[in-house]
């Protein structure tokens, strides 16, 4: 692997006796990782399901590696949202910060997800995330990711850290900056991060990231925690940039993170003040473990903070559109969704519960996308298939991954002859929802969405 040369010395000199085994990961591919989606299936029922050879990750007690050889993200258990395609060390930054149940959580580097997803299986859905994403076209995969995995208690929004900072001061228990960086933890999986490097591009990564930090302190409420990470090794972008949000706000401390498993503290030394502190950060390398490189940092604000006094949304449903919305769960679902139903235009969204008010807000996504108000009727959205279970919709089509074929007809968006005339009914691979169909005198006719089929 061509590594640019001035990063080549610049980290044999921080390295120095280390270096040589630390380059010697370069000749070694990178490693594969998957998560499995709690909020869909158990452990012990995905490990009997996967088709896959899988061994856990040590770090990530949802995490597993699988051989190169494999190919999951092609596999319909993927579409059916029952894991997420992870580099194994990013697994560890959720990890850190752990949100419980009912929190109010912030992810505001979000896209495309792979943390997102995490907290939202640790909040097991409660509570209210919002995920962030300033890029437009990043923010779209994101958002199909969370659909996909049956998260429900997010607000997805495509903002600037500043516009978020104005409306959210002191409102968050836990925020990730899961930050831009050069990426230089990324070298073996990313090519591109090779040829974007440049010691310019690492001060300038390093000053967006004070940036964005300085905007998510606004955000932690009194108690509040932040998780700071990178994938990245210069400590410009790491350890000094704690150091300089450590300096700039007296009211944050460092928390210890636990490091087992060959994660190792990051480094004092890298610092401008020698602060010995910064050894409670943790630096995951792949030479110590089986996974890319990745800076963690945990802070938490122990001063005060100005009251969050927004407003939460209420419903703003019409008592039509709520008549045509309950003739269809009343037909098709044996569940009430209890949540506040808001309409944007004729889209209909179940909120997170108490969801603050995000009038003015680029909003992308808002909690769970129920469907859409039609001509006196109501048409279901693919999110909302994905966010149920099997047990809660009177109409199914079970499919068995033992036969292939109807499974792939569905996924390429073709109709299906079933001999049944049921209307909605959920199309289901060994009974995780896959997406609906309309079942009407004998053939099911096909909803998967269009920019999703094979
Ligand atoms: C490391 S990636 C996030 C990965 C994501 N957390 C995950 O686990 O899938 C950093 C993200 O920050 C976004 N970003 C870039 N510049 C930004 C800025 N000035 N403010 C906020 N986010 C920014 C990038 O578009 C990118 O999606």
């Amino acid at each position: 692997m061509k590594l640019p040369e001035p990063f080549r010395e610049k980290m044999n000199r921080l390295l120095q006796e280390e270096a040589l085994p630390f380059f010697h990961t370069y000749e070694e591919n990178k490693t594969n990782g998957l998560r499995l989606n709690p909020l869909k299936i158990e452990r012990s029922t995905f490990l009997e399901l996967m088709p896959f050879s899988l061994s856990p990750v040590p770090f990530c007690s949802t995490g597993f590696y699988y051989d190169a050889a494999e190919q999951p993200g092609k596999h319909p258990y993927h579409a059916a949202g029952l894991y997420y395609i992870q580099e194994p060390s990013a697994m560890f930054v959720a990890e850190a910060l752990r949100p419980e149940p009912g929190e109010r959580v912030l992810d505001l580097c979000a896209a495309p997800g792979g943390k997102t997803t995490q907290l939202a299986a640790m909040m097991n859905n409660t509570g209210f995330l919002l995920a962030n994403e300033i890029h437009p076209k990043r923010v779209k995969a994101l958002s199909e990711n969370i659909e996909r995995l049956g998260i429900t208690n997010a607000l997805v929004t495509n903002e600037t850290p500043e516009k978020l900072a104005e409306r959210f001061t002191g409102y968050f228990d836990k925020i990730l900056v899961d930050a831009p960086c050069s990426g230089e933890g990324m070298f073996r999986k990313d090519e591109e991060a090779i040829r974007y490097w440049s010691e310019a591009h690492v001060a300038q990564c390093a000053s967006k990231q004070r940036h964005i930090l300085s905007c998510a302190y606004r955000m932690l409420k009194e108690g509040g925690i932040l998780v700071y990470s990178t994938c990245t090794f210069s400590p410009e972008e790491n350890e000094q940039t704690i150091e300089a949000l450590l300096a700039e706000y007296e009211d944050l401390i460092l928390l210890p993170i636990d490091k087992t498993v060959g994660i190792q503290p990051g480094r004092p030394e890298w610092t401008n003040t020698h602060m010995k502190e910064m050894a409670k950060t943790a630096r995951l390398w792949p030479h110590y473990l089986k996974g890319e490189g990745h800076f963690v940092a945990k802070l938490q604000k122990t001063g005060r903070s100005n009251q969050w006094n927004g407003k939460t949304v209420a419903s703003n449903l019409s008592k039509s559109a709520q008549r045509d919305y309950q003739a269809f769960t009343k037909e098709v679902l044996k569940t009430e969704i209890t949540h506040t139903i808001y309409a944007f235009q004729q889209q209909l969204f179940a909120l997170p519960k108490d969801c603050p008010n995000f009038e003015g807000l680029k909003v992308v996504r808002a909690g769970l996308h129920l469907g859409e108000l039609k001509k006196h009727r109501f048409e279901p959205n693919h999110a909302l298939a994905l966010a149920l279970k099997k047990e809660v919709v009177a109409h199914s089509l079970d499919l068995n991954s033992s036969d292939q074929e109807p499974i792939m007809k569905y996924l390429r968006g073709e109709t299906l002859e079933t001999g049944g005339d049921r209307g909605w009914t959920m199309v289901m691979i060994d009974g995780y929802p896959l997406g609906w169909g309309k079942e009407v005198k004998g053939t099911l006719k096909n909803f998967y969405p269009k920019g999703l089929r094979i």
